[in-house]
């Protein structure tokens, strides 16, 4: 709510004006039946006046609509645009443990979904808001006709605004699970769509995935739905018939009883009948808003950062000393039952132009230690430091300036980014490293742009290390970079590569199971199961381990 509180609030003047044109537009209309009732009653005295007045007022209604529907149009879409770049702001500016624990689903879901159900409950507002003035209005006008009838109307509406709430607080709770099942049915997306090889190999899998988890969730979504819908489509019926117990009173009381003017009669069912379209607009509108409010609860309930800043940090990025870890431990968030992961205590220091190689078997702990050391996670316990800087949640952004990652669930970016955060003068030295990653042939740089990434993965990997050698940071880290090369690129990799990057000054962490090429590195270290230890490279052979 707070993101609306603050985009409203940017709004704020502009929504200030569409109001007075809207209470403008809804009394104008108001006039003009109020004139014609008049005349019916009176005659026309002075017929130019009368043109000259109605005609006024039908152009004061017609500039003073356009302004109001104009000005709330525009609204409405900045809404959209603000929202969508608010959000996606704050998801870059989220701590990864977040993102993770959040999962792509729910967030997908807020970035598509619900700003666009934010968006048209929003555009709902609008409408409700002229319709909501139109009906004060003719309200006004009734109680000015007669008082006394006024108030029989007041409790009409009463009737029809308590059964409005009533069904209200059940389509939210109906709408509160459908939002929960687009969740889930997004979930079930995901799996069709990237386990798309596994389910053209296995009838069962495809038979599991669409009988027995996508059908009973979108089935449930589809009872919840029509639920909601058939509770409103009661509500609108049962307005319908609260209008007509109101025509019906009020003939019966004027022309039955004689309790009534003609005046008041015909001037109340213009009235009515001129309110009908305007009700109907404002309950209409009450599902969308609704579930504007669900999606907002939804975007709410990821507790997403703050808004990511683009300006570089206060502190620029220095060359790289000394990267240390003393007695750090770290647990997933939420993780805390006996059979959860635990990394440390871990004690380390990497200086620079260090080749560092980091050994361990699955599960050991090794891409979380990735994360710790570039900043991404922040530990638990204990203290990170580069060049004697803590890592907190204030200085990690200027920690991870330092770093550049190949993770082992990477994702190959296009565009090619130098130094400067810019593809200028890029040109030779990525058309050298295409050539020297064997790539030449297959992929091309233009205007800043890699000319395709639907490669193979171990072809994948060598693009991403190309991108991480044009940004120019100090301390890359690798990830079981080599696992996907062929045994001559490996070669290249571990006696060409990472000499050649370790006497340009660059510090490397590497995780590696190549046990052939330890005695490149500087130092090795083994993580076993969260703790890390010296590896012996004469002693100890890495697959061992892994049992
Ligand atoms: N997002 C997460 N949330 C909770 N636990 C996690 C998460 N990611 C990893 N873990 C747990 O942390 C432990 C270490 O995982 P990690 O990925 O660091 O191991 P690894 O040594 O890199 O393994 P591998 O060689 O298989 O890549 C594992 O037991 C795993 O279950």
């Amino acid at each position: 709510m707070m993101l609306l509180k603050e985009l409203l609030h940017d709004a704020r003047w502009r929504i200030l004006l569409a109001i007075l044109s809207s209470a403008l537009s809804a009394a104008t209309s108001i006039g003009l039946i109020g004139y014609i009732n008049r005349s019916l009653e009176h005659g026309l005295d002075d017929i130019g006046r009368g043109l000259l007045l109605f005609g006024g007022l039908l152009i004061l209604l017609f500039i003073s609509g356009v302004t109001s529907q104009w000005l709330l149009v525009q609204i409405g879409h900045r809404l959209v645009y603000q929202l969508r770049l608010r959000l996606v702001g704050k998801v870059l500016g989220t701590a990864l443990e977040r993102i993770e624990r959040l999962g792509s689903p729910r967030i997908y879901n807020a970035l598509t979904k619900d700003v666009t159900t934010v968006a048209t409950a929003f555009k709902q507002l609008p409408i409700s808001l002229y319709n909501g003035l139109l009906l004060l209005a003719g309200l006004a006008y009734m109680a000015w006709l007669s008082m006394a009838f006024f108030f029989l109307t007041l409790g009409v509406i009463a009737l029809g605004v308590g059964l409005d709430v009533l069904l209200g607080r059940k389509v939210k709770i109906l709408m509160q699970a459908v939002r929960q099942q687009d969740d889930q049915l997004t979930e079930q997306f995901e799996a069709a769509i990237q386990g798309r090889c596994e389910l053209g190999l296995s009838r069962e899998r495809r038979h599991l995935l669409y009988e027995r988890k996508l059908e009973p969730i979108a089935r449930a979504s589809l009872d919840a739905s029509v639920r909601a819908d058939t509770l409103w489509a009661v509500n609108l019926n049962w307005t319908t018939l609260l209008v007509f117990v109101l025509i019906g009173t009020l003939f019966f009381l004027g022309q039955g009883l004689g309790l009534l003017s003609q005046q008041v009669v015909v001037g109340y069912v213009l009235a009515i009948m001129f309110l009908r379209t305007p009700i109907s607009m404002i309950l209409d509108a009450i599902p969308a808003v609704i579930r504007g409010h669900v999606a907002l609860q939804a975007i709410d309930a990821l507790a997403l950062g703050e808004t990511v800043q683009f300006k570089t940090p206060a502190q620029a990025a220095q060359p790289f000393g000394e990267l240390r870890l003393s007695n750090v431990h770290y647990r997933y968030p939420g993780q805390s039952d006996e059979f959860a992961f635990e990394l440390g205590p871990i004690d380390l220091s990497i200086r620079r132009g260090e080749l560092i190689f980091i050994v361990g078997g699955n599960g050991s702990g090794k891409s979380t230690l990735a994360k710790l050391l570039t900043g991404l996670y922040v530990p638990t316990s204990g203290q990170v430091s580069l060049n004697g800087v803590v890592l907190d949640t204030g200085t990690s952004e200027w920690h991870r300036e330092h770093f550049a990652a190949i993770f082992a669930d990477f994702y190959l970016f296009a565009d090619v980014l130098g130094e400067a955060g810019n593809h200028e003068g890029l040109e030779a030295r990525v058309d050298h490293y295409l050539d020297r990653l064997g790539l030449a042939h297959k992929v091309e740089f233009a205007a800043g742009r890699l000319s395709t990434t639907a490669l193979s993965q171990g072809q994948r990997k060598r693009l991403a290390l190309l991108l991480l050698m044009m940004e120019g940071r100090e301390v890359f880290l690798l990830d079981e970079w080599a696992a996907d090369q062929d045994p001559v690129f490996r070669h290249v990799f571990y006696n060409e590569l990472l000499p050649e990057l370790k006497a340009a000054g660059k510090t490397v962490i590497a995780i590696t199971h190549d046990d052939r090429y330890f005695d490149v590195a500087d130092r090795v270290y083994r993580l076993d199961y969260g703790h890390l230890v010296d590896y012996d490279r004469a002693t100890e052979n890495p697959f061992q381990l892994a049992k």
